[in-house]
């Protein structure tokens, strides 16, 4: 796989022509660089590739960074473009925008659904804007799914977002912020070796906030509550870490839920879609190898099949407390990777610490 270092693309529907000159022009370009995680050496071994040319198609183009420095591309600012970078947190991927002039989106949820689009768009789980602050807080994010719909909070999303904001701001080392989210106050952590420690605030319980119309079988929560789902029955726990989360370890009469053996894009939709989840859900699957190791396959609302769900997996954890079968610290390992949560006892906040890296920069025209 190669990936490119500064892309121009329309944001029209193409034809068919145009999207042809545009996979070969893509591949043509993308022969020359082989991926490379840090963008930064993208972008300085694209400068020093002597064979990189310019190559434009009739509606498309990509375009040669020659002159090109992370930091110059992000301090672009001409008018029409929408200039982006993308990252992925253990490739649950986003657009980056840097919004930090206004408190509108740049743009619409409808452009949105085009930008995400694997196949006629940059490909993304998800669009994030980095705002000014609010309520005393240095940033606020927002995001819209893939589907164009806006939760309240993404885990992932939070960690790219501090990556994000440090290459803005061209801070190095160890830096936090206060990000103010749908789900309220979040604080992101760089760490020395890269990672971001978020804390993530309390988890919210009470069925009716979640939101599941499920009856409270444990004080105001749903705990290990069955769930009715095209005649199978479902052990489930509804955390809210912001957005909504279904937790399930099993079916009623087997709570040892094999999840490679998942029909995850059968079984996904009728769990997000279900009635007792008013603003919908996010659904996570999970297999138990230890109280501190556990394995999630997750569908999210919005979005999808995904490789991976920051919040989703702190749900995770505090469902596996509830149901007694985690400890309160746990590796929680997802398809693309593994992210440590703790659920704190002494204050009641999750923690997650994982990665967020650039997958490249990008401008699209609007
Ligand atoms: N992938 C995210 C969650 C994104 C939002 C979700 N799809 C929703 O609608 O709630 C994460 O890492 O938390």
């Amino acid at each position: 796989m190669a990936i490119a270092a500064a892309i121009s693309v329309p944001l029209t529907t193409p034809s068919r022509r145009s999207l042809s000159s545009f996979s070969n022009t893509f591949r043509s370009y993308s022969s020359c660089f082989p991926l490379q995680t840090k963008t930064h050496k993208l972008i300085s071994n694209s400068i020093r590739n002597p064979s990189f040319s310019i190559i434009s198609a009739s509606s498309m183009s990509v375009e040669a960074p020659e002159k090109a420095s992370a930091a110059s591309f992000l301090d672009r600012k001409e008018s029409g473009f929408l200039h982006f970078v993308k990252y992925h947190g253990l490739g649950n991927d986003f657009i980056l925008v840097d919004n930090r002039d206004s408190m509108e989106p740049r743009i619409t949820p409808e452009q949105a659904v085009k930008l995400c689009d694997r196949n006629f768009g940059i490909g993304a789980d998800g669009v994030i804007f980095a705002m000014p602050g609010i309520n005393g807080t240095d940033y606020t994010m927002r995001i819209f799914n893939s589907d164009g719909s806006e939760p309240e909070m993404c885990g992932n999303g939070v960690r790219c977002f501090a990556r994000y904001i440090a290459e803005l701001d061209n801070l190095h080392g160890k830096q936090s912020f206060t990000v103010h989210t749908g789900a309220g106050l979040i604080v992101p952590e760089i760490q020395e070796d890269g990672k971001v420690r978020v804390d993530m605030g309390e988890p919210i319980l009470k069925a009716s906030d979640v939101p599941t119309k499920l009856p409270a079988n444990k004080a105001d929560s749903v705990v290990k509550s069955k769930l009715d789902v095209d005649g199978v029955t479902w052990n489930v726990t509804c955390v809210s870490m912001g957005n909504p989360h279904c937790i399930t370890f099993g079916v009623e009469e087997n709570q040892n839920l094999q999840i490679d053996e998942l029909k995850l894009a059968e079984i996904g939709p009728k769990f997000e879609n279900h009635a007792m989840f008013p603003a919908r859900t996010n659904t996570e699957f999970v297999q138990v190898f230890s109280p501190s190791q556990l394995k999630m396959r997750v569908w999210e609302r919005g979005a999808g099949a995904t490789l991976a769900c920051g919040t989703g997996a702190c749900a995770v954890l505090v469902a596996a407390v509830l149901e007694g079968r985690a400890e309160r610290i746990c590796t929680v390992d997802l398809p693309g990777g593994p992210l440590e949560i703790e659920w704190r006892e002494e204050d009641n906040h999750v923690y997650m610490t994982g990665p967020a890296e650039v997958v490249f920069y990008g401008s699209v025209s609007l």
